[in-house]
């Protein structure tokens, strides 16, 4: 009996809450149905391009609701340029998410943290460790990775996956916490992509119903309808791990006086070891951000230069102008390689690595631009739409770094493409310049073609990307060959990582 009251209840008091807003000028979006809203209409694979294809028919924002929960989607850079930006006081808390963060464990990570006293807190430790002029700090790790690289491609180019992982892990491994990482078995690399793989359990926002409704997640793990709580074994203890075990590690260093210096030991240090919490949850979290989105960005990089051998061979050219042919790259070379500038703004806006970034929450209740936008609707900034509209990038899915050449009476598109893929990552520059290293490197040293099958015949190379939060090229069969007789000894004469 007290059942059907309490549904009673809560279905008026989802109408009234409906009504409230129906009554206001919502931006417009799918008609939705009585209580359940939108539940039907919302997209569960590659939401972004459905969201970008409702686009077409309801403009660059678009609302939505699902249960009594309103979500607004951002198509266009200049709106979420006006609001996540522009309003950043009230569009910077993010939604309550009871999958990932109850279920699984991952409240403490910044993406899941309310704005608030502890968010600003956390963001200030991360806004000082990687701000702009603390990043020549970090140069030699990069280049002293990308070297490494260098090697293990020469060594064994089929695992080129593989060894591409362990220096986007490694790069994030040695800021955070001091660690090097020589190799990919290396234990805390394992324990920390071992943890960060924990997300997956998570699905799709929406995917289950404790996204809905919250409240079930209090439901004991054997009942009925509680299978969202049945997770792979191990799962919340390997998310724990990947937060707490290099963290306890760096401490233990620090003890014995051995530690190398880190965004850890630094700012355990700085803070007078007073928010162990706050330093050990946002190493953890930059960890888990930095890792699987650099290597995402790198394998776009490189599945791209594969497939068009002309621009790999005009990049190439470049870097041999600049650089010689008895010597390796340096950061120092940057500034006059513009066409490698265009192709890592290229390789931002095509692979769109994390096509909706981190959901925020409106704290208050906005209007723009006539529209009535309620306070606690969940934000979706869609970056894949921003980055493949063709009114900006004429023939978007083309990999065509000439987008963004100056001069001669070219004018690059008006957008730059770090806004919408970063949003505002706290590492976006630590991760641009460990893709820019990486990239030169190896385009200076080795020709990067499809691989070969057994009859010596290329392998077609299936263009296409996997779907999911961070999107990865599908795997992908790569040769890599050494450009120049003294290639090998370059890569071996480099000191860095010996
Ligand atoms: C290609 C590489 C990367 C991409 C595309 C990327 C993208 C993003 C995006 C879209 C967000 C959400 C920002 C927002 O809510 O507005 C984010 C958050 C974050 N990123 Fe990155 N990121 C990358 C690399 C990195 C690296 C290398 C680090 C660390 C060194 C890092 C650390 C973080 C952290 C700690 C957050 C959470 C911040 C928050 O929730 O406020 N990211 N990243």
């Amino acid at each position: 009996m007290w059942a059907v009251y309490l549904l009673a209840i809560s279905v008026t008091i989802i109408a009234y809450r409906l009504s409230l807003n129906r009554n206001k000028h919502l931006p417009p979006g799918p008609k939705p149905h009585f209580l359940l809203g939108n539940l039907f209409d919302v997209p569960t694979d590659a939401a972004w391009k459905v969201y970008a294809e409702w686009g077409k028919k309801y403009g660059d924002i678009i609302y939505f609701s699902v249960m009594q929960k309103s979500v607004i989607v951002i198509n266009s850079a200049s709106i979420a340029h006006d609001l996540l930006d522009k309003r950043s006081a009230i569009y910077s808390c993010r939604p309550h998410v009871p999958m990932a963060g109850d279920v699984i464990g991952w409240n403490w990570a910044l993406p899941l943290v309310p704005y608030g006293e502890k968010f600003r807190r956390h963001r200030k430790y991360l806004s000082q460790y990687f701000a702009k002029q603390c990043l020549p700090n970090y140069y030699p790790i990069q280049l002293k990775e990308a070297r490494r690289l260098l090697n293990d491609l020469l060594d064994d180019p089929d695992n080129y996956r593989q060894h591409i992982e362990r220096l986007a892990g490694a790069v994030i491994m040695e800021i955070v916490y001091g660690h090097e990482v020589k190799s990919f078995d290396d234990e805390f690399l394992q324990v920390a992509s071992k943890g960060g793989r924990t997300i997956a359990a998570a699905g799709a926002v929406g995917a289950h119903i404790v996204d809905l409704i919250p409240p079930l997640r209090f439901i004991p793990d054997w009942l009925p309808g509680a299978g969202f709580k049945r997770l792979p074994p191990g799962t919340r203890e390997d998310l724990i791990a990947m937060r707490d075990v290099p963290f306890n590690h760096v401490k233990e260093k620090m003890k014995a006086g051995t530690a190398r210096p880190s965004y850890t030991s630094t700012l355990l240090e700085e803070t007078k070891f007073q928010d162990e919490e706050g330093i050990r949850d946002t190493a953890g979290n930059s960890y888990s951000a930095g890792f699987d989105t650099t290597l995402s960005a790198l394998m776009t990089a490189v599945i791209a230069l594969v497939l068009d051998p002309v621009i790999q061979a005009r990049a190439q050219a470049e870097l041999d102008s600049v650089i010689g042919r008895n010597r390796l790259p340096e950061f120092s070379d940057r500034d006059k390689l513009p066409f490698i500038h265009c192709i890592i703004n290229e390789t931002f806006r095509w692979g769109a690595t994390t096509p909706v970034g981190v959901p925020h929450r409106l704290t208050q209740d906005d209007t723009y631009n006539g529209y009535f936008l309620p306070a606690g609707t969940t934000i979706i900034a869609n970056a894949w739409a921003m980055l493949h509209d063709p009114t900006m990038f004429p023939d978007p899915e083309r990999f065509d770094p000439d987008r963004w050449l100056v001069g001669e009476g070219r004018t690059p598109p008006p957008l730059d493409p770090r806004g919408p893929a970063f949003g505002t990552c706290p590492g976006k520059d630590i991760a641009e310049n460990t893709i820019w290293i990486v990239i030169v490197s190896m385009l200076y040293c080795f020709k990067l073609t499809p691989g070969l099958d057994e009859n010596g015949k290329e392998i077609h190379i299936d263009n296409k990307h996997t779907e999911h939060s961070v999107r990865h090229p599908k795997p992908f069969k790569c040769a890599i060959k050494p450009r120049r007789p003294n290639t090998a000894t370059l890569i071996r004469d480099a000191q860095e990582y010996q």
